[in-house]
């Protein structure tokens, strides 16, 4: 510890310090009422942005520093696996060899069958992604009326993830069946049940929940009866399908559909989280959507967006990455030391020394309050205003995406598919209105969400976009 001149690092001010009971019923009343980030926010500033707490007998550390994330997620990455806690949860929602809850060599064989489906002609399936577009478009009313765009976004990102995954959709955006809609609603309780039982440790890793076991069960049986389908008609007729890379891999049944689940996870939820939360806020923003229409119109016309011409929207691309860095689906994220080790700051008065972290304890880093720390991002660091990426250059204090070798491997995919939507939205819409006076709530399950939906009304524009042709199942 002197060698390394560490100090120690603030810790939250316990009226419990031996239980910390106190600050697990603070985090769930926080989590009841979708406060959790913000008050993760407010404490880096209130105790030190790297600082301990003990979560029912067990000390961590909790940090938004740039330098630490980038210790845990590459230069000490041996020393920080998927803690235990997270394959326990994991095992339970997606099941024991999920890519997400994974370390060492299983967690490198998963990525390795994996890697191939997301090379750049197979993520730029256009023609895949527009018929999903077209019935997305062909929900949104003309008249002006209200409408919740999350939920679209929900359904369209999960009929696109199923399809890209087993050539085969849910299309729950034409005709949902009531397999797709229950398959939904299991998944999406099971992963923020998992995600809230994570968080507040071993004692609820062991209280029975049969409406969980159940919700898991109707899962993996949807994913089940997908797999036979696409498995009894030979190869799916999509040209590039996931399933089919780790069905020739040799891979079992129950192998395949855990790291299905996982991508689904993966590929569904993040990307919808992004958009709900970037929608949420364009609405809010016509000068941000005047000039998103105006680069629209000039590289794309009345076309469909290509691979290059996406790329070559400089507009588009500013306004995702700073939704990503306000709104990062993945806000909070948390590793376990497996050995004595250093991070690089947080120690000391002026939280600039390193610190010491015995073997055992666990590291929450959370990228949500990371991105929005004034002296990373200036005094405006919690306004949405894209133009900052005009000339801002960023290394580890922006990790949408993680970092690392274990960096997302779907953050091309997922490029795509958003500037894809938001090109095609604005193609076809010339505004779009906010239709709910409350302020932006954000609920912190696996990834967030907007507990109170992303309430709109859009207005056509007057000339044709890109003709589309609602797909019938
Ligand atoms: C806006 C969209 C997305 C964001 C912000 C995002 C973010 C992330 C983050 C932060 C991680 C690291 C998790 C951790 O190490 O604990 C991750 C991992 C991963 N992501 Fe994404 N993701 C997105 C979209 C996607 C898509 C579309 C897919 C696939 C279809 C995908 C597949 C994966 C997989 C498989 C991993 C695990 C990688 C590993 O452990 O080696 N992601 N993602």
């Amino acid at each position: 510890m002197r060698i390394h001149n560490c100090q120690p690092a603030p810790s939250y001010p316990h009226s419990d310090p031996l239980l910390g009971i106190d600050w697990t019923m603070t985090l769930m009343r926080k989590a009841q009422a979708n406060e959790t980030l913000q008050w993760f926010h407010g404490l880096y500033t209130e105790v030190g942005n790297t600082h301990w707490n003990n979560n029912l007998g067990t000390w961590n550390l909790t940090t938004n520093e740039p330098e630490n994330v980038k210790a845990i997620l590459a230069t000490q990455f041996e020393s920080w696996p998927i803690a235990s806690l997270r394959l326990r949860f994991g095992l339970l929602a997606l099941g024991p060899h999920a890519i997400f809850s994974t370390n060492g060599h299983e967690w490198q064989e998963a990525r390795a069958m994996i890697r191939p489906s997301f090379v750049r002609n197979q993520i730029a399936d256009f023609e895949c992604i527009e018929k999903h577009m077209c019935n997305f478009l062909a929900r949104l009313p003309s008249d002006g009326s209200k409408i919740d765009l999350q939920d679209l976004l929900y359904d369209f990102t999960m009929d696109t993830s199923t399809d890209f995954m087993f050539g085969y959709s849910t299309n729950t955006l034409v005709k949902p069946s009531p397999e797709a809609l229950e398959f939904i609603e299991s998944f999406t309780y099971s992963l923020f049940t998992a995600a809230n039982r994570g968080r507040a440790g071993w004692v609820a890793f062991w209280l029975p929940n049969k409406k969980l076991n159940d919700a898991v069960w109707k899962c993996k049986r949807f994913i089940d009866h997908y797999m036979e389908e696409a498995l009894a008609e030979g190869k799916p007729k999509a040209s590039y399908v996931f399933m089919n890379q780790m069905v020739e891999s040799g891979a079992s049944h129950e192998y395949i559909r855990d790291q299905l689940l996982a991508m689904i996870l993966g590929g569904r939820d993040t990307t919808a989280s992004t958009l709900s939360a970037l929608f949420w806020t364009l609405a809010r923003r016509p000068d941000v959507v005047e000039k998103l229409r105006a680069e629209i119109t000039k590289e794309l016309g009345d076309e469909a967006p290509t691979w290059e011409t996406l790329k070559n929207m400089s507009y588009l691309n500013m306004v995702l990455k700073e939704a990503l860095r306000l709104w990062p689906p993945v806000a909070s994220n948390f590793r376990c030391a497996n050995k004595d080790v250093v991070l690089p700051k947080g120690g000391g008065p002026d939280g600039q020394s390193p610190v010491f972290v015995p073997k055992g304890s666990g590291c929450r880093w959370v990228t949500w309050s990371m991105h929005r720390r004034k002296d990373l991002y200036e005094e405006d660091a919690e306004e949405f205003r894209p133009e900052r990426w005009e000339t801002l250059r960023t290394s580890w204090e922006y990790v949408p995406f993680s970092g690392g070798p274990r960096i997302c491997i779907g953050q091309q995919f997922a490029w795509t598919m958003m500037s894809y939507l938001v090109a095609r939205v604005f193609q076809t819409f010339r505004a779009i209105e906010a239709r709910d006076d409350r302020e932006m709530a954000i609920k912190l399950g696996v990834t967030t969400s907007l507990p109170n939906g992303c309430w709109v009304s859009l207005a056509s524009v007057t000339t044709e976009a890109t003709p589309c042709h609602v797909v019938q199942t």
